[in-house]
């Protein structure tokens, strides 16, 4: 890698003086002067039509993004990603998701091995497990059948199967409830084991270390909790424990047998790892069948980020576009806005994967950066946030690219719900990116003082994801879509996108505070006056109730 700044490199340096240039520039200018932009800047592959004229680029702006991306090595990047290769340098790791979804006669070697026929051996062995889960063949301790399934997991290991489950619950058959249990405020679990009965409830404890504090407290209380629940027969834990982890000595020391232990591998990062074994519930919820289907459009996805030309590239582009809002043109936030219910928990999912991986300020050799990393992403399901913040959106000081995500056929078809739907996302981006005149304001006979505030300024860009109907299948490749655009922009910016130092600190303070907590004395010298008054504090609130 080089050593000199990305800044000093001849693409940025073009695209820095470009964007002087273009700065000026309406959308409404650039869609006059080309007819048919709505169809030339737009791109279908794999089944998604990503409609991208409504960004603030022209042609050459597309043309220098796609000259730093060569510049970068991101051809390079991606080869070694797929290879294997350790690009997790800082934990000295490969990040080899894609292996997950590969199909069983591919060949993907890690250190030398081939690792797909590991992966099918742990796919098959969840099928059978979820099969007899899902048929009443698994029965709980005491003879029933299980009836609700609670993942119990945090970051990585919880926000992928909440998100999916959500996605996919239209292909759940609903014999079996699913509860996902993250936050170690008890109220999390206290209102999710609320009304079951333990005889009936199986608990996947999901964590690749097996070791965080906040899912092994929850699997503790959980566990006591059905121990209290069936007069304390231990071996309950058996039919009512399984784990999901690449930790085997830490599961078996939590007394989960080993045949209850799905694994996978160090080479799957947290927030990459919905298609492992981290997926049981998702798989439970939806059937083997289904869950092949949504490895299958990662699949999909991965082919084509390995093979398209960067210009026809969807993570690719979706990559280049969000690099050029955040360094080029000031963006701080970009907002993901799904026009699909059942994708609701969508943005909190990619909350962690974008904002865990590329929010970092040095580079892979620790150089601190002179450029902006990281967007930040957020967002709701449409129509909602129309209610709510799209006023911000639309006429605010702050420019937040969109990405809309729709799909053409409804699940739940309902009168004209889905035509509706569909005009509001539609008629969402024309707005944002055409706006409405002081001229269309003062021609619709709106009062002088009025006229300012009625005013759109339009020039705001979105991204328009069009698929045809929310499938498993489509999940895989709108997932994938995002882990390839976010490693696009992490392989320009030179930094880790696999690694995530930065959770780690807050994590070793509350292990010193918490024993702080108990102890009557002054808290510990090395904190600072703020902190200590607050343990003071807390202490004579708490011993007061
Ligand atoms: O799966 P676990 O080992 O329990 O980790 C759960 C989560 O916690 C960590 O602190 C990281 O920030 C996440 O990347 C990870 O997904």
């Amino acid at each position: 890698m080089s050593k000199t700044s990305l800044r000093d490199c001849p693409a940025w340096r073009a695209l820095e003086t470009h964007s002087r240039a273009v700065s000026g520039l309406h959308l409404r200018q650039l869609f006059a002067e080309d007819r048919a932009r709505g169809e030339h800047l737009a791109v279908e592959a794999a089944g998604i039509y990503l409609d991208y004229s409504k960004n603030r680029v022209t042609r050459e702006t597309l043309g220098l993004l796609v000259r730093l991306a060569e510049a970068s090595g991101l051809h390079d990047r991606i080869e070694a990603m797929f290879g294997g290769d350790r690009i997790n340098v800082t934990e000295d790791r490969a990040a080899l998701h894609v292996a997950l979804r590969a199909p069983r006669d591919a060949v993907i070697e890690h250190e030398g091995r081939n690792v797909v026929p590991e992966v099918h051996g742990v796919l098959d062995r969840m099928a059978d497990f979820a099969e007899r889960l899902r048929d009443g063949r698994w029965k709980g301790h005491t003879g029933k059948r299980i009836r609700t399934v609670v993942n119990i997991g945090i970051g990585g290991s919880d926000l992928g199967p909440a998100m999916a489950y959500e996605a996919l619950s239209h292909y759940s058959d609903r014999a079996i409830a699913f509860r996902f249990v993250s936050n170690v405020d008890g109220t999390d679990l206290a209102e999710a084991l609320r009304d079951l009965d333990p005889a009936e409830t199986l608990f996947i404890v999901s964590s690749k270390t097996f070791t965080t504090q906040e899912t092994m407290t929850n699997a503790q209380s959980a566990r006591a909790w059905l121990l209290a629940g069936l007069q304390g027969a231990e071996a309950a834990v058996a039919r009512h424990f399984v784990a999901v982890s690449t930790n085997a000595e830490a599961v078996a020391g939590f007394g989960i047998d080993r045949d209850n232990r799905f694994g996978f591998w160090d080479w799957v990062g947290g927030r990459y790892s919905l298609d492992s074994a981290i997926g049981l519930s998702t798989m439970i919820a939806i059937g083997p069948e289904n869950f092949r289907a949504l490895l299958d459009g990662f699949r999909q996805m991965d082919e084509h980020f390995r093979s398209a030309p960067f210009a026809r590239n969807l993570p690719v582009l979706m990559g280049l576009l969000a690099l050029w809002y955040c360094d080029f043109l000031g963006v701080q936030t970009i907002a993901v806005l799904p026009y699909e219910q059942y994708l609701k928990r969508f943005p909190a999912y990619l909350q962690q994967l974008t904002m865990e991986s590329n929010g970092k300020h040095v580079t892979l050799d620790g150089t601190t950066v002179d450029y902006d990393t990281g967007p930040i992403y957020w967002g709701e399901p449409g129509t909602n946030g129309q209610h709510s913040f799209y006023q911000l959106i639309h006429q605010g000081t702050r420019l937040v690219p969109c990405d809309f995500i729709a799909f053409a056929r409804p699940l739940n078809p309902l009168g004209r719900h889905h035509d509706m739907l569909l005009a509001n996302v539609f008629a969402q981006a024309e707005a944002l990116a055409f706006g409405k005149t002081e001229e269309q304001v003062r021609g619709e006979g709106t009062p002088d003082r009025l006229v300012p505030h009625r005013v759109f300024e339009g020039n705001r860009p979105s991204n328009m994801l069009l698929l045809d109907e929310l499938t498993p299948e489509a999940l895989g490749k709108l997932v994938a879509l995002y882990e390839h655009s976010v490693f696009t922009q992490g392989a320009i910016w030179r930094i880790d996108s696999f690694d995530q130092w930065g959770v780690e600190l807050g994590k070793v303070l509350a292990r010193r505070i918490l024993p702080e907590l108990d102890c009557a004395g002054e808290p510990e010298l090395g904190h600072d006056s703020s902190t200590n008054a607050l343990i003071r504090r807390y202490r004579a609130t708490r011993g007061a109730a």
